[in-house]
């Protein structure tokens, strides 16, 4: 796949990322054929895609977008069911990142009880309320992986169905040293730990559409 140009890469999802031949924790594995992180990469990559055209080649509906419960799971499953058996599973194992398992799923049904109350805002409300829900996404941490990637689909599909601009990251994983703004998008997430938004918005306004 073409992961740098045309409409993949209006989509947000411009490099793929760590891109090598090493080996991986292949735990969960359903695509038997893929053996390399890079083949990982580019199955992963090719399955959000297909999702990501879904949800923001138009503005998505309440009734496909519905920001409830059972929609919070099920988008991480239409992103990465077809290759990992936990997809759109709530993690049962304590993370680094994240809130404990037990409390995950109350924590997921406050993000759709909170869109349900903010489904009117317009405006630079609707930012706010992108951002605000990117980090309390990747703050609960309810999967194995995946999480940051949901949750920034999760704000873009919010933005699309508001009519806001959607965010354009400049890779598909933020997770790796080339990406150009990963420590710049760490330190924000962290600032909107203590409930600070302002650089998380603006680092979502300074790659919008
Ligand atoms: N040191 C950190 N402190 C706080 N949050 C972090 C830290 N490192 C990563 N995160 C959060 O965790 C997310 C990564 O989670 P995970 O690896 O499950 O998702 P991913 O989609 O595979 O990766 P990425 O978001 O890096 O592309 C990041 O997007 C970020 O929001």
């Amino acid at each position: 796949m073409n992961a740098g140009s045309g409409k993949d890469a209006k989509l947000g999802f411009g490099s793929s990322g760590k891109d090598d031949d090493t080996p991986f924790d292949g735990a969960g594995l359903k695509l038997k054929t893929v053996k390399t992180r890079r083949e990982l990469n580019e199955a992963e990559f090719a399955s959000i895609l297909r999702v990501t055209e879904k949800y923001l080649l138009s503005k998505p509906s309440r009734k496909i977008a519905p920001f409830n419960f059972e929609w919070l799971l099920g988008l991480h499953r239409e992103m990465l069911g077809s290759i990992w058996s936990w997809a759109g599973e709530i993690r049962s194992t304590e993370k680094n990142i994240g809130v404990s398992p037990n409390i995950i799923a109350a924590e997921l049904g406050v993000i759709a009880m909170e869109a349900d109350k903010r489904h009117n805002e317009v405006g630079a409300l609707v930012f706010a309320t992108a951002a605000e829900f990117h980090h309390r996404a990747v703050w609960v941490h309810p999967f194995e992986d995946g999480n940051g990637r949901w949750a920034r689909l999760l704000a873009n599909v919010w933005l699309m169905q508001h009519e806001q601009p959607v965010t354009l990251w400049p890779a598909t994983h933020l997770r790796d040293t080339e990406s150009p703004i990963r420590d710049e998008y760490i330190a924000a997430i962290k600032e909107a730990d203590s409930r600070n938004y302002g650089p998380l918005i603006d680092l979502h306004q300074r790659f919008s559409e």
